[in-house]
């Protein structure tokens, strides 16, 4: 690579810009033991340039709906234990599985035409429930719409029970998403509650797809008055809770290998391209539970506090299904707030030193909402400082991830609570594949080792041919590998190299204690300026440290001279705001940055553009949407 230092002659340009809101996708606020059958976990020799030292046994005995059948266990072992708490509701594990038997029972009957019985109309030799056994749906795409709630997890689990792929769906999704993802998915029925009938009825209309309520999870207090209690011998009856739901004589299984059945199709968050559908199967989906549920020790004794949407793999996975699969408890806060959470904190650790009976135990969150638990943690009275951050120190497990976690952050909030995040990088495609230990050295800046049975690959070498000391793409194989991209047969072939290795499209590096560092999307983060190519995360953490800076994006921007041009955009803090007002002068200008940046960057990783905004656009998941504002910036340059 030809790394000949740039002299540079800065273009220094300063603007005041309020992004345009609406030319992006946004959602500006962020809407955001007893361990059941847990797998062993086998050794396997490492086969590729950098690997995993163990292999996730394919041979474990339950593939097939593990979720649906620890819950059942869970509810039949310890029939008050709590699955669900949203709106001041509890919600116990039996009801939760009970309300999946009901939804199975009512897609069962429901008049859906189902991919199996499409092909028997093609070909009328195929019998499909001719033995008298119950109807499954065979793979039909079920979409499920509602608010976090013991129903939305209810109905993922009806989906699944009576053989459908559940496509969760969010109800932030302006009509058309929501209509391109179920037409994409060919969306058979659509489940969701009665506070969306009448937005989801009209769209399901408009995609030929049915339309029915979830009815309602009877909350503990409401089976206290009504006495209408599930018991686990009217679950049992139906096989699942002795693991044989496979051979069950009530239902007819139209394969053998059903734990290759697709059970789960997730929309990519669409920062890189269009939202593609990606398809998890049984299978993929029982080795991730696993898996997370051992590396974190999720146990029944855990209480998750839950902020994260669940069409996203952070918040579907790490901080539900894992945990469900576990046996712990989950609270469901569906709108983030920096004041509710630290509020629930305090009121699980009280001052006087007593511990709440629903205390909150485990927090997993992206970087963005860390950042704004800092911001509400400086906003308070002393005295309600150390309440928060006592209770916070609390708790046994805080995680972040989803997006590169600031270093400066990151020490921020180990000064506050007293934890060092535990990081780890996932993504919709193979869920979490490399993590920071939870009990060894959690090394800052880097994500971790890959799970058990996970392999990464790294390709070291340019499309020249040259070596990239070491810098290259993320290449994963791992049990909890998606089985495609949906109807995207091209796109799926091309994602995999030799050896089944997806190709994840960040660029990574090993460091020397064998931690992987994550250097950003190559289409997004990395950017080509002259002769290097730099990480924007990088020069995104360093501009943190900078004391008026509360947000900040790096970009690449077209630049005739260089290839591309380094671009910040800063949001400033609040009081450097208020003083950027009344001294009507900018809260920072290029010059200032850069000359206090240089103390930390190498002169070519300076900025040569900046914006200051207001705020940043950013998705669900916290994440900026680099392409589209790119696209943005350079048609206004
Ligand atoms: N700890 C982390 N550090 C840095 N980046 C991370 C981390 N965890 C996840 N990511 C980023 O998030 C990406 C996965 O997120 P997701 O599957 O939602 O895809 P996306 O990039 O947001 O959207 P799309 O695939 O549609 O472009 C990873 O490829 C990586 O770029």
């Amino acid at each position: 690579m030809n790394c000949s230092l740039i002299n540079k002659t800065f273009n220094y340009q300063l603007f005041l810009f309020r992004p345009p809101l609406t030319s992006l996708r946004l959602g500006t606020t962020l809407c955001c033991c007893l361990a059941l059958s847990v797998r062993r976990i086998r050794s396997q020799a490492s086969c590729c340039c950098v690997s995993a030292p163990r292999s996730y046994s394919s041979s474990h005995s339950g593939t097939f709906m593990e979720v649906v059948k620890a819950v059942s266990r869970q509810g039949s072992a310890a029939p008050d234990s709590i699955a669900i708490r949203a709106d001041q509701q509890s919600y116990s594990y039996i009801q939760i599985i009970s309300s999946a038997v009901k939804i199975s029972n009512l897609l069962n009957n429901s008049d859906i035409k189902t991919p199996c019985e499409a092909r028997k109309d093609e070909n009328p030799s195929l019998s499909i429930d001719g033995m008298g056994k119950q109807r499954l749906l065979g793979g039909a795409r079920i979409g499920i719409v509602a608010k976090p709630s013991a129903e939305f997890v209810a109905g993922i689990l009806g989906t699944w029970f009576s053989g459908g792929v559940a496509v969760p769906l969010a109800l932030s999704y302006p009509e058309a998403e929501l209509l391109h993802v179920m037409n994409d998915s060919d969306i058979s029925m659509v489940l969701s509650t009665n506070d969306h009938r009448e937005l989801l009825q009209e769209v399901a209309s408009k995609c030929a797809a049915q339309f029915s309520i979830i009815p309602p999870v009877p909350s503990t207090s409401s089976l206290k008055n009504a006495h209408d209690h599930s018991h686990p011998g009217e679950i049992d009856e139906l096989g699942i809770l002795s693991g044989s739901i496979e051979n069950s004589n009530n239902f007819f299984f139209p394969s053998q290998s059903a734990g290759q059945d697709p059970a789960l199709i997730i929309y990519t968050s669409g920062t890189t391209g269009k939202p593609k559908g990606v398809v998890h199967t049984h299978r993929s989906i029982t080795a991730q539970v696993q898996t997370l549920t051992e590396a974190w020790e999720y146990t029944s004794a855990d209480q998750f506090l839950h902020s994260l949407p669940l069409h996203h793999v952070h918040g579907l996975f790490n901080a539900l299904l894992a945990p469900l699969y576990a046996g712990s408890t989950v609270e469901f806060m569906p709108k983030f707030s920096v004041r509710g959470i630290w509020q629930r904190w305090r009121e699980s650790y009280p001052v006087d030193g007593t511990r709440a009976e629903d205390a909150i135990t485990v927090f997993t969150g992206v970087p963005t909402m860390y950042t704004r638990l800092i911001q509400g943690y400086e906003a308070m009275d002393p005295e309600l400082q150390v309440a928060s951050a006592s209770a916070a120190r609390e708790l046994r497990l805080m995680m972040c991830g989803s997006s590169a976690l600031p270093l400066p952050v990151m020490q921020q909030w180990e000064t506050i609570t007293g934890h060092r995040l535990l990081e780890r990088y996932g993504m919709t495609e193979f869920v979490m594949s490399i993590s920071n230990p939870l009990k060894a050295m959690r090394k800052p800046g880097t994500v971790g080792k890959p799970f058990p049975g996970v392999q990464v690959k790294i390709l070291t070498e340019d499309e020249n041919g040259d070596n990239t000391d070491g810098v290259g793409e993320l290449c994963v194989k791992s049990p909890s590998l998606f089985k495609e991209y949906w109807k995207l047969p091209e796109v799926t072939k091309e994602s995999f190299i030799d050896g089944g290795f997806f190709k994840t499209g960040d660029a990574g590096r090993v460091d020397e204690d064998g931690y992987y560092v994550i250097l950003g999307r190559t289409s997004a983060d990395i950017m080509k300026v002259g002769g290097y190519k730099l990480s924007a995360l990088e020069i995104e953490s360093a501009i943190l440290e900078h004391p008026v800076v509360a947000e900040c994006c790096v970009l690449g921007l077209p630049d005739k001279d260089y290839g591309e041009a380094v671009c910040a955009i800063i949001v400033p803090k609040a009081d450097a705001k208020v003083k950027q007002e009344e001294d009507l002068k900018p809260a920072i200008s290029l010059e200032e940055l850069c000359s206090w940046a240089k103390e930390k960057l190498a002169p070519y990783k300076l900025p040569t553009r900046l914006y200051l905004w207001d705020s940043l656009p950013r998705n669900a998941m916290g994440k900026v949407n680099k392409k589209e504002l790119k696209k943005v910036l350079a048609a206004k340059q």
